[in-house]
């Protein structure tokens, strides 16, 4: 799990750092980060360094001192003339050229790598109109960009771009990410993402993102001791006439995700599909410990659906509450539900709409975790787990093939899975979110839903077995 922190913080950290180590340099850290990558990027050829006014542009130009210090071709822009009074000096002594906007864009067609120092953590969005010029060039000539801290004209602590901005193939940043670097659509302009730790202390995080070694170590592994009841009984309530499709989908990703014990009380032809396809299904009522509800339920007969959520309230028990069942949400909801909106279930019940939701997902999540008290698991390109307390958990990221319908309903099963073994709402969510993900990567291409939730398995128990031989040294827990 990694801390994801804003500008502010770690502007604050620095502060901190510089007081109690007056004179330390951490531009030369960032600076030899840099350059070392850049020397990976471009073995050969002429690196040109598009440097700004404050400290992001310093980084760039120290960079440009190490790698003419190392007999590599540099070559530096300021775009507003000035720069890091040292840096500049330090890059001069080397021999690194400077050059105007004219003769950058001229020779770009003939650079290997271009290095992004204009705007960093200080940075407001959005670019001058000649370094936009230029960023939208080096775009259209694939000429590979390595940006310091953040790709420049990105917003550090947004989501949503808001302006044109360079689109690195590598992002270099220090101490922490940063949410332009983990929430998409952003973070797919900072291309790959190295996080350098250049000795600040950061607070606690408020937003945290999980990686492969919080998996293995959440993940409810059966024990020897189980049997099929202690690992945890679902009771799924799932599609309808219209869509059975969506109840044997909720069931194959409960199942793979391997559920103990599945009862399915939905729609007979839904359960005449199930038992056909998965025979250990049981079908009809009986003790559970938590619910599945909602996915497949449809448009149609609303006075049903708020029955069949009526019943999941009355037994107090944790459930994921999902798709249409979302419509039907009481003020309050017992401890432990999961809901699993997508932007726009999402701005239906926010009552906003769906736009707003995207280019701010966060808040809004928050919004909603904080009206009902419980759990919210907002799905999308990057997938947002929020506490009733405002704490973010981010999912494992996985490729945009689960973009596709029926995703959501395979995802809601596996999340059931893990709210019948006993996991609270919130890591039911972050876990189930990033299984699916972790699985589509294995199996990259457009593999149906169901394909993809037939992989878990396997993904599962690659997971299981690493664990065993103990190649994942696990942190200690926090
Ligand atoms: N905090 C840290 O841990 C470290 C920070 N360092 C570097 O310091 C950077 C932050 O430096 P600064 O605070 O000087 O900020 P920046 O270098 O990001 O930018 C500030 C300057 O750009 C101007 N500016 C801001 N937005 C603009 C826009 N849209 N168009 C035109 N001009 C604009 C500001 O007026 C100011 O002059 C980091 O991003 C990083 O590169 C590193 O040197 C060392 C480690
Ligand atoms: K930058």
């Amino acid at each position: 799990m990694i801390g994801v922190h804003s500008a502010q913080v770690i502007r604050e950290a620095e502060d901190r750092f510089f007081e109690e180590n007056p004179g330390a340099d951490l531009m030369q850290i960032a600076a030899r980060a840099v350059s070392d990558r850049a020397r990976e990027m471009a073995p050969t050829g002429v690196t040109l360094v598009v440097v700004g006014p404050g400290n992001n542009g310093g980084d760039g130009l120290f960079a440009a001192r190490n790698l003419a210090a190392a007999g590599r071709p540099a070559v530096a822009w300021l775009v507003t003339g000035q720069a890091h009074p040292q840096a500049v000096i330090a890059a001069r002594q080397v021999g690194v050229k400077f050059v105007d906007s004219s003769t950058a864009m001229h020779m770009l067609p003939d650079v290997m790598l271009v290095i992004d120092a204009v705007l960093g953590i200080g940075g407001r969005p959005g670019l001058f109109p000649v370094v936009e010029r230029f960023a939208t060039a080096c775009d259209d000539l694939c000429i590979p960009v390595l940006s310091v801290d953040v790709p420049s004209g990105l917003s550090t602590d947004e989501v949503t771009p808001t302006a044109t901005s360079f689109r690195a193939a590598h992002t270099v940043t220090f101490a922490a990410p940063k949410l332009c670097h983990v929430g998409e659509p952003a973070a797919e302009r900072c291309g790959s993402v190295e996080v350098i730790d250049v000795g600040l202390s950061l607070p606690e995080p408020d937003v945290r993102r999980l990686d492969e070694v919080d998996i293995a170590r959440w993940w409810p592994w059966p024990t020897a001791v189980d049997d099929k009841y202690s690992r945890g009984v679902l009771g799924i309530d799932t599609g309808s006439e219209r869509y059975p499709g969506a109840a044997v989908l909720s069931t194959t990703g409960a199942l793979n995700a391997g559920t103990g014990m599945i009862r399915f009380v939905g729609p007979e032809r839904a359960a005449n599909l199930i038992l056909d396809a998965m025979p250990s299904v049981t079908i009809g009522p009986g003790r559970v410990e938590a619910w599945l509800m909602g996915c497949g339920w449809g448009k149609q007969d609303r006075d049903a659906h708020a029955a069949r959520l009526q019943a999941a309230l009355e037994s107090g028990l944790p459930a994921v509450v999902d798709a249409d069942a979302l419509e039907h949400l009481p003020k309050t909801v017992p401890d432990g539900w999961l809901l699993t909106p997508h932007a726009g279930e999402l701005a239906a019940m926010l009552g906003v709409h769906r736009r707003v939701v995207e280019v701010d997902p966060i808040r809004h999540a928050r919004q909603a975790a904080a009206r009902w008290n419980t759990a919210v698991l907002l799905k999308g390109a990057t997938q947002y787990v929020v506490e009733p307390s405002g704490r973010v958990t981010i999912a494992v990221p996985g490729p945009a093939w689960t973009a596709q319908a029926g995703s959501g309903d395979v995802l809601a099963g596996i999340c059931g899975m893990l709210l019948a073994a006993g996991l609270p709402a919130w890591q039911a969510g972050a876990l189930g979110a990033s299984v699916q993900a972790m699985a589509a990567a294995h199996k990259p291409g457009p593999f149906p839903p169901a394909v993809i939730a037939r992989t878990l398995p396997e993904v599962l128990g690659g997971l299981w077995t690493t664990l065993r031989s103990r190649a994942f040294v696990l942190p200690v827990e926090q």
